[in-house]
């Protein structure tokens, strides 16, 4: 399997405490990968050690062939591994188009180029518009950002993310506190910019994760329990069991939830 992301071992331990314990997961490249999991499973803190806002306590990750085990996050995210920032990132007062144009600035290291030319600054709006296009937005490009539904916010959100041109992206349980209809636009949207990256998320709302992952992870108390499709998986007893009385799509024992 081409992999581009891939752990061997990887744990945490807070105070002795094992929040991920040797987990070692393969994320084939071009597929969306949901990583899954009971509350306090340890999807955060993984997370959290791939996107390297934590240090890991032992084990390896390699992205793209190279080890980025002791990197820092700005440093992944010039190989093109990037976080998906979060909400509190968008700056309320300035316009959506603005958000996205200091994001690409912020990406092409100009942002405190105030000398920048007419010409370039055109040239930042052009790319600005297209990504606005690319996630839907391309209507409330003069909006501030405050005024937006939230789930426009997070589709603005994946648009400062497009910015730094990643070939991987990772998105932070990308549905949560929506509307059903904000989650059939992340859902559409998410499916649209994985065209030709890779994406890995943390999701809770099953459903999601059955429409949109090729594959999933689940994890229970820090370890991988099961990995594979999804039809696959939410029929395994363990995971079942694991999940028994916390989520009815999956104790109930059938892919639909
Ligand atoms: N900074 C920390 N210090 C101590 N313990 C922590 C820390 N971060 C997480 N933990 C513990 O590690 C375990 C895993 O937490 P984590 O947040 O990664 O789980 P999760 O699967 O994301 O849960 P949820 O679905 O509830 O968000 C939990 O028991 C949590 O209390």
């Amino acid at each position: 399997m081409d992999a581009i992301l891939e752990t061997r071992g990887l744990s945490k331990q807070f105070l002795g405490f094992s929040a991920v314990s040797d987990v070692s997961l393969a994320v084939r490249r071009g597929s969306i990968h949901g990583l899954i999991g009971p509350n306090g499973a340890g999807k955060t803190t993984c997370f959290n050690l791939l996107t390297k806002f934590l240090p890991p306590s032992s084990g390896t990750i390699r992205f793209d062939g190279r080890d980025i085990t002791r990197m820092k996050p700005a440093e992944v995210a010039r190989l093109g591994l990037v976080r998906s920032f979060q909400i509190s990132a968008v700056f309320p007062h300035l316009s959506v188009l603005e958000n996205v144009r200091v994001a690409l600035q912020r990406a092409r290291g100009g942002s405190y180029d105030f000398w920048r030319s007419d010409a370039v600054l055109r040239r930042y709006d052009a790319r600005a518009r297209e990504l606005l296009h690319e996630v839907g937005l391309a209507g409330f490009a003069d909006q501030p950002a405050v005024e937006l539904s939230y789930g426009r916010k997070r589709a603005l959100e994946i648009a400062t993310t497009l910015a730094l041109e990643p070939t991987m992206m990772l998105l932070d349980e990308p549905t949560a506190g929506m509307t059903a209809e904000d989650v059939d636009r992340i859902v559409a949207l998410v499916r649209r910019v994985a065209a030709g990256r890779t994406v890995l998320m943390v999701e809770h709302n099953l459903k999601v994760v059955e429409g949109l992952c090729d594959t999933i992870t689940v994890l229970t108390r820090g370890k991988v329990l099961a990995e594979g499709p999804y039809a696959e998986v939410s029929r395994n007893p363990e995971v079942v069991a694991a999940y028994l009385g916390s989520d009815p799509a999956i104790s109930g024992g059938a892919a639909h939830g």
